[in-house]
């Protein structure tokens, strides 16, 4: 209101009222809130998995392996190895076995695969998995694109693998695709994600990571999502986030997924990957960025090696002749002549 047209406290009766109330105390203008970030986070490395899993030239399968015992090598304790799913549909994982059975296992750190049916997990008990993870959509037309099945089907099947992983102490862990978008369907509803988040919850799966497949998310619809889930009854620490960093998000909805107390977070090395049945899609988010953030931050994700990662990335890369979608990798490209505290370490 600009002074001349502020109201006149006088006699004049033309004047408007002027009611006075009692003096309110003065506010003291408050902090944000600040986040309440989980003081430790869990990255599950999909990179091997995933990461390849969309290549076009096949990957030799010494590489595959000598990519998974580099991670593990550069302290990353949940690196995905492959997924035990049909050749016709994936070739590029039809080594399954043969890189399952290569991988020399450390204590402490877990080797999940991918598992969509009981043939396949057969192959990975037969392989030697300790731990599996089936994935089901949000989405009809996804879930039928991806594992030629409705839903409802594909939760069927679960079933009968995780009573098979639970009969051989196998854990479980259970992806939703398709967590805010669909690449067939668009917007996706909250509560679908919600309802089978928790039937995978509830029929076993000790981790529901979800899936922003094609990267459409931003921080408000990842909480919405995951406040849905959360009220459907999963608790936090039952949940991880996936995010692929199609539209450069991926690190801002991580972020905020931790907001809520989420402390598990999917990437990929050298931000690799993409689900061949989701057209568009781009690669998950680069771990480097991810270590880079957290580490930062003070968040503790135990004795992993930045700069190691960071050189993985570089070498797969120029392996499967292609550039690196990490930002931190390239910035370390761009600073070479840069002090050392600038090229490598978070600051
Ligand atoms: C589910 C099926 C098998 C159904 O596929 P289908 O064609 O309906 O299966 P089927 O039972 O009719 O079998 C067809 C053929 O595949 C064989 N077969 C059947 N199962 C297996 C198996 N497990 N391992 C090896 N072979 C298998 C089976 O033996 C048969 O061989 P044939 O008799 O014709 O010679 C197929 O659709 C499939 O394998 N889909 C997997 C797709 C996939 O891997 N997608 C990528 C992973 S999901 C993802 O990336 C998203 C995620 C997890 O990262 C999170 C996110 O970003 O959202």
């Amino acid at each position: 209101m600009l002074p001349k047209d502020r109201p006149r406290a006088t006699s004049d009766p033309a004047a408007p009222t002027v009611t006075t109330s009692p003096p309110r105390p003065v506010s003291v203008p408050q902090c944000p809130p600040s986040m309440r970030l989980p003081s430790a986070v869990r990255i599950v490395e999909v990179g091997a998995r995933d990461g390849l899993q969309n290549e076009p030239r096949l990957v030799d399968t010494r590489v595959k392996v000598q990519l998974i015992h580099d991670l593990v090598d550069a302290g990353l304790r949940s690196v995905e190895v492959t997924g035990f799913v049909s050749p016709k549909w994936v070739p590029q994982l039809k080594d399954a076995s043969d890189v399952m059975s290569a991988v020399q296992k450390k204590n402490g750190v877990t080797y999940p695969v991918l598992v969509p049916n009981i043939k396949g997990f057969d192959a990975a008990l037969a392989a030697g998995a300790e731990e599996i993870a089936v994935f089901a959509a949000a989405t009809e037309t996804f879930s039928h694109k991806n594992v030629n099945c409705s839903i409802q089907k594909s939760l069927d099947r679960f079933r009968a693998v995780i009573t098979a992983a639970q009969a051989h102490d196998i854990k479980i862990r259970g992806y939703v695709s398709c967590v805010v978008g669909c690449p067939y369907e668009g917007h996706v509803a909250p509560e679908a994600v919600a309802d089978v988040a928790f039937k995978l919850y509830e029929m076993g799966c000790y981790e529901i990571s979800l899936g922003d497949t094609i990267g459409v998310g931003n921080p408000k619809s990842i909480v919405q999502m995951i406040d849905a889930v959360l009220r459907r009854g999963i608790p936090v620490s039952a949940l991880a986030i996936h995010c692929h960093d199609t539209r450069g998000a991926a690190l801002a909805n991580v972020l905020a997924a931790m907001s809520l107390g989420l402390s598990v977070v999917d990437s990929s090395v050298a931000g690799l990957g993409g689900c061949p049945f989701a057209p568009g899609a781009a690669g998950n988010l680069a771990t480097e960025d991810l270590i880079y953030m957290l580490q930062g931050m003070g968040i503790d994700i135990g004795d992993v090696n930045l700069e190691k990662v960071i050189g993985i990335g570089h070498r797969i890369c120029q392996y499967l002749g292609r550039k690196t979608s990490s930002r931190v990798s390239q910035a370390t490209i761009c600073t070479v002549d840069a002090p050392e505290s600038i090229r490598h370490s978070t600051l």
